[in-house]
């Protein structure tokens, strides 16, 4: 082998290396996505050994000693996949790994037993080491696309089908052309830099994109968990703020009305008192479900308070809201919730962007419409007008 070839390989074991151990301080002292980090970690650390192993490989080495270099790669395609399930939560495939592992295994011992060229057997390895790497990345792009967006997906996923174009490449040389290829990955007989160089190159772009994607995962839970109420998963006040402020900017630059629905769950101490705090909190979960299903995909619904939800109805005028807020507050009242058996009823305060002279004043009305509908025996809607309030829905008080 010449020198640059063995230089380059010093390089890619150390890269390997000092990635190895990024990874391993994220898991540890780090915490960041301990499992995963640590199996990337571990996927670095077969990645160094499977080189150390391949350098100590010759033409004359035995079978079980050619296979060990090869499998040390198939390994560390492994023990990358199952990074990548565990980053993203998905099922890691024990079936597909149980049948490559004892593909390998039969192989060797058939190769053992019936003279079989060294060659064909680093191919199926390398081939089922493609496939896997391929699998992978089928996963890790799914995960991306459905995380992010397509775009992300397919530039993140772009160095792990790089690396299994370059394995698939070996597999044909190997199968078709082993004299051409007059040596082999990291043998002392392999001198090819250009392959090193886009082996290094690929490795450094799988573990840069795979930092990248762990700390843009945690800095997503970080938002999602500054934006989102903890128990129903809806907005919060300061998420439901800045939405209300763009909403208004709207109103006021191009004249867009919209409307706010102020929600509060009559007699809510009463759940409390009687079945416990704990069936509350499911009365609260069973409230935000029933608001997502029956508002539109462009209505914006936020947990306000304690039981309290601000719901903006875009591009609605009060006509609008009035018949929303009259369908919500009709459906509540007619249908029993399992926990309770009786139905949990709601009172709603209703404001048009075209009557408040700010944001401040339009969250003041809806508030003052919610009153006027509690005073006036809860389970009704309520919308502020000028002067006076005036009810909409109104059935028996609760
Ligand atoms: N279980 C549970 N209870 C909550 C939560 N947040 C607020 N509460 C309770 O909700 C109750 C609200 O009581 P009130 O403000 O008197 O309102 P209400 O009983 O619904 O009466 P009206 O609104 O006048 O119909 C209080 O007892 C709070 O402790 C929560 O997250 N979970």
């Amino acid at each position: 082998m010449d020198t640059s070839s063995v230089q380059l390989i010093t390089v890619i074991t150390l890269a390997a290396a000092l990635a190895g151990c990024t990874w391993a301080l994220l898991a540890r002292p780090l915490k960041l996505y301990q499992r995963a980090s640590a199996r990337f970690a571990l996927t670095n650390l077969c990645l160094v050994l499977a080189i150390l192993v391949s350098q100590l490989r010759t033409e004359q080495t035995g079978t079980f000693a050619w296979v060990l270099a090869d499998s040390a790669f198939l390994l560390t395609v492994l023990a990358y996949q199952l990074a990548i399930t565990q980053l993203f939560r998905r099922k890691f495939r024990t079936r597909l790994v149980v049948s490559v592992i004892g593909t390998v295994l039969g192989a060797t011992v058939l190769a053992a037993v019936v003279p079989m060229s060294k060659w064909g057997l680093s191919a199926l390895i390398y081939l089922l080491t493609g496939a896997c790497l391929l699998s992978t990345a089928i996963t890790k792009y799914r995960a991306l696309y459905h995380e992010f967006t397509p775009l992300v997906a397919r530039l993140f996923t772009a160095p792990d089908i790089l690396l299994t174009g370059l394995i698939f490449v070996k597999v044909m040389c190997l199968l078709f052309a082993p004299e051409v290829v007059a040596g082999y990955l990291f043998t002392q007989d392999y001198n090819n830099t250009a392959f090193l160089w886009a082996f290094l190159s690929v490795l450094l772009l799988l573990n840069i994109t795979a930092m990248a994607t762990t700390i843009t995962r945690l800095i997503m839970r970080m938002k999602f968990l500054a934006h989102r109420d903890q128990l129903t998963g809806l907005l919060n006040r300061r998420a439901m703020s800045d939405e209300l402020d763009g909403l208004w900017q709207e109103h006021e630059n191009q004249q867009r009305e919209f409307c706010v629905l102020m929600v509060d769950v009559d007699h809510f101490k009463k759940i409390n008192d009687t079945h416990g705090h704990h069936v509350g909190d499911l009365a609260i979960i069973h409230l935000a479900n029933s608001l997502r299903k029956h508002l539109r995909k462009s209505d914006i619904c936020s947990r306000f308070g304690g039981e309290e939800f601000l719901v903006a109805l875009p591009e609605t005028s009060l006509a609008a809201a009035q018949q929303v807020a009259a369908k919500l507050v009709i459906n509540f009242s007619q249908n029993s919730w399992s926990h309770t058996d009786t139905s949990i009823t709601v009172s709603v305060g209703i404001a048009s962007s075209t009557q408040a002279s700010s944001l401040e004043m339009l969250l003041i009305q809806a508030d003052r419409a919610l009153y006027s509908a509690k005073s006036a025996g809860r389970n009704r809607a309520i919308a502020y007008q000028q002067d006076a309030v005036y009810s909409l829905t109104s059935s028996s008080s609760t």
